[in-house]
């Protein structure tokens, strides 16, 4: 199997300017590698850094050092080194997010939100909306739901559009932020369902999930963040 994403030593302190420029080392040398078809899941205790790993990966920090490598349109690229633009790139064509947090947009509806990273990867509308159907449908989202712009929809029923929504395009890296959490027992198990699919398809795919059934479903392997110093205060150079 190839290799889709290798992460290399990879370190993060915060800096609480506002706050008397007290530092929060919470990486401090993270290395694994992820290949196609694998799922790796970030353990440790609570504030130990799963998250912040998961964004760095995204590239939504700047990070201290270190390297993660992702194999974007047939090169590797180094995410801590991209310039904004090309990162708009590979979050568009290589690299999915799924959260359980939906960002609503106004007047969209769902059946759109769901269609939009499919579209916005070349597809046709028709082939996108049949896919959207389905997601939602396997989802448990009401039919009567879909033409509706998610805003007043319940916390739940945002959960599973977003979801819908990561899983439409065939991404082929998946980062997945506790996409089962608060989810009821029958749509955590379409979303093990959507994940060992995307797997079966060649995702390669990182991880978090508190719910220990679902880790034990999805994983192939685990990484485990080590809990690092505590903070310190920052001193003059
Ligand atoms: N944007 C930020 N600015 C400053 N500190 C932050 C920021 N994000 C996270 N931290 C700190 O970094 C540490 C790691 O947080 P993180 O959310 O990554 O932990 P986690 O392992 O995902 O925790 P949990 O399992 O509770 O969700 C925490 O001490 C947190 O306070």
């Amino acid at each position: 199997m190839t290799c889709a994403l290798k992460v290399s030593n990879v370190r993060k302190t915060f800096v609480l300017h506002n706050q008397n420029g007290i530092r929060l080392p919470v990486l401090s040398g993270a290395s694994f590698a992820v290949k196609q078809g694998e799922c790796v899941v970030l353990n440790g205790r609570s504030g130990t850094g799963k998250s912040t790993l998961l964004r760095t990966l995204y590239g939504n920090y700047l990070t201290d050092g270190g390297e993660i490598a992702v194999r974007h349109q047939g090169r590797w690229l180094d995410m801590t080194q991209a310039p904004p633009r090309t990162l708009v790139n590979v979050r568009r064509h290589t690299i999915g997010w799924v959260s359980q947090f939906l960002r609503v947009i106004p007047r969209i509806s769902a059946l759109e939100v769901v269609m939009q990273p499919m579209i916005e990867q070349g597809g046709g509308r028709v082939e996108a909306r049949a896919r959207a159907e389905v997601l939602l449908t396997r989802l448990n989202v009401p039919v009567h739901l879909w033409q509706l712009a998610p805003a007043t929809f319940s916390g739940g029923e945002q959960q599973r559009v977003n979801i819908a929504r990561g899983f439409i395009a065939d991404y082929p890296v998946l980062l997945l932020d506790e996409p089962t959490a608060s989810l009821d027992a029958t749509n955590r198990a379409v979303v093990v369902e959507l994940i060992r699919e995307a797997k079966a398809r060649g995702a390669a795919i990182v991880g978090i999930f508190h719910d220990e059934d679902v880790r034990a479903r999805v994983a192939d392997h685990l990484y485990e963040i080590q809990p690092e110093a505590g903070p310190t205060r920052q001193t003059a150079n």
